[in-house]
């Protein structure tokens, strides 16, 4: 375990970092309670040790402030053990009142202290398997199953976010919504195994194109997501002017060129996406009107042939 040490005596300190590293810990060493929650700000840790009686800040009110620190973070818990003279009941009651989960005494046998660690040892290894766990449940409620890109709920929460900031910094903000042409007919024609993996193709054919024009800082933040179905979009949340139109027209090109045969598209003979591009000033706008409008213009763009992009 990575354990952070909180004790003002640098000989007790020694001792117990010498016991703790015996039994196969890492031990970091703060000799005050501030120095103890900027190393825990910057760090983290699988177990605090923390002395009661300190100058300054004891070991009380720094726990109540670790606890604060940790308060922003949904699922943060580090154990804390309070060390001290005195196992008093008040003290104890004040440790688990301040945020501690257990008490050890100062005197208390090494082979006490090493079952304490064991048992901590079990708590920490449990706890990186739920984080570990979490992420991964995190992960697929944000990311479509299909394609692995952004889903509806990821992408809705992403641009209140980002709407708020756009409005903010008085920066243009851009939708483009995509749609796989004659797709009915692709699944009747080749069957919804080989539609699934169409979908998968231009999914990442869009999200490169996204992903290129981030980096490229061209359109700085851009990304992709599945809103639907066969229907794709591409936000651009600090939009400069005229990038929608050219990220439509590479997202066409690109699907173009994956050259999937799809005999029943019209005259192109392969797969391919219409597109509708929008670019807005939030302040003067809400969300709802700019899938609107792209939608409009997506409608537009199927209207005049498919294979195309139109934008405002
Ligand atoms: N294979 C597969 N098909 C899907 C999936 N989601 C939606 N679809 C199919 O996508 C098709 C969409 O059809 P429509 O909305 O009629 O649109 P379209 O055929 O693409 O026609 P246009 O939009 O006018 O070009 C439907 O047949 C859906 O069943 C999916 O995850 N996998």
């Amino acid at each position: 375990m990575k354990i952070l040490l909180v004790d003002d005596s640098r000989a007790i300190a020694m001792i117990t970092t010498a016991r703790l590293e015996s039994f196969g810990h890492e031990v970091r060493h703060a000799n005050n309670g501030q120095a103890a929650i900027d190393m825990f700000r910057n760090e983290s840790f699988d177990l605090v040790l923390m002395d009661i009686e300190m100058p300054g800040m004891n070991g009380f009110e720094t726990t109540t402030r670790i606890r604060g620190l940790e308060g922003h973070e949904p699922w943060a818990w580090t154990p804390i053990i309070f060390v001290t003279a005195t196992d008093s009941d008040t003290n104890l009651i004040t440790a688990i009142e301040a945020g501690g989960d257990d008490f050890i005494s100062k005197s208390s046998p090494e082979g006490v202290l090493q079952a304490k660690m064991k048992a901590m040892s079990r708590i920490a290894a449990l706890r990186s398997r739920l984080a570990q766990a979490n992420g991964k449940l995190q992960d697929q409620a944000n990311h479509d199953g299909l394609t692995g890109l952004f889903n509806r709920r990821a992408m809705d929460m992403r641009i209140d976010t980002l709407w708020e900031t756009a409005v903010q910094k008085g920066k243009a903000f851009s939708l483009l919504m995509i749609d796989v042409d004659n797709f009915k007919k692709y699944n009747d024609h080749y069957g919804h195994q080989s539609g699934d993996d169409c979908l998968r193709a231009v999914a990442a054919a869009i999200d490169g194109v996204a992903m290129r024009a981030d980096a490229d800082r061209l359109a700085p933040g851009a990304f992709a997501a599945r809103y639907g179905g066969e229907e794709f979009s591409v936000i651009i949340p600090e939009a400069p002017p005229g990038v929608h139109v050219g990220v439509g027209l590479s997202i066409v090109e690109a699907v173009a060129a994956l050259n999937l045969p799809h005999e029943r598209n019209e005259s192109w003979g392969r797969v391919t996406v219409s597109v509708g591009a929008v670019c807005v000033s939030p302040a003067s706008s809400m969300v709802k009107d700019v899938f609107r409008q792209a939608d409009e213009l997506l409608y537009k763009a199927k209207g005049s042939g498919r294979n195309r992009c139109e934008s405002n």
